[in-house]
């Protein structure tokens, strides 16, 4: 075989500029994605991909938003959605449902209410979710205890072992809104044990890190 031929075998056999790469989650197993690495056709194979995947890989995931009255839940899931912040907001009695498109990922988001009487009804609407969302107003002082209190009372239920928390401390527009450290201390997040412990600082009125929730939720 001369030198010509053999070059020619070899790109046969290691075709050059690409290279393989599983893909993530959600996956087929086997599905390989060939990614060339050639900068200006990458851009147009990955949009080329996506695409694909969306089309196939429809997701949907629940999530319950739990906190007490007054801490922002209802505010969150509806700048989430794209519905804007306002300052005048009534209590939500029982539950709320809302469905929230993110790409090909859709959120069935569950809102429950934060008065005394609907902290019962936590439990059950956080059982088989993929993620707890445990909403404090951190420039309420007062409240934070009970904020606290409740957070790790609903923990030790069984049936929500292990699933993951983000606890979000919000309100941070507000000059007296705690660091997150002092945020993460009075909460006690240290102590939790058995699951994963997210943290995030936000503020529905201004808007501040909703785009890292989304992202956060989009990975849980
Ligand atoms: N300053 C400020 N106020 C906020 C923020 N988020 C929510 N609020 C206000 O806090 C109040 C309560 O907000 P909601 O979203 O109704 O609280 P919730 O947790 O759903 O309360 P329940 O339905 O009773 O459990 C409203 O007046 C909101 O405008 C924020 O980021 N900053
Ligand atoms: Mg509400």
């Amino acid at each position: 075989m001369n030198r010509r031929m053999e070059e020619m075998l070899r790109h046969v056999e290691e075709p050059r500029g690409l290279h393989s790469e599983k893909c993530g989650r959600p996956c087929m197993d086997g599905w390989i994605l060939l990614r060339p690495t050639s900068s200006s056709t990458m851009g147009f194979w990955e949009a080329f991909l996506n695409w694909l995947r969306s089309l196939f890989f429809k997701q949907e995931l629940e999530l319950s938003l739990i906190g007490l009255n007054n801490a922002g839940k209802t505010s969150l899931v509806n700048v989430i959605a794209g519905d804007g912040y306002s300052e005048d907001m009534i209590h939500t009695v029982g539950f709320n449902m809302r469905k929230v498109v993110k790409g090909n990922i859709t959120f069935k988001l569950w809102d429950i209410g934060g008065q005394p009487r609907f902290r019962s009804m936590w439990e059950r609407y956080c059982r088989s979710v993929s993620a707890i969302v445990y909403v404090v107003d951190a420039a309420d002082h007062e409240s934070l205890p009970t904020a606290r209190t409740e957070l790790h009372d609903i923990l030790i239920k069984q049936s929500l072992r292990r699933i993951p928390l983000l606890v979000l401390g919000n309100k941070i527009d507000k000059p007296e809104a705690l660091s997150k450290a002092a945020f993460a201390e009075q909460m006690d997040l240290k102590s939790i044990k058995g699951r994963k412990v997210y943290c995030f600082m936000i503020s529905c009125k201004d808007a501040t890190n909703i785009d890292v929730v989304i992202d956060w939720f989009i990975k849980h």
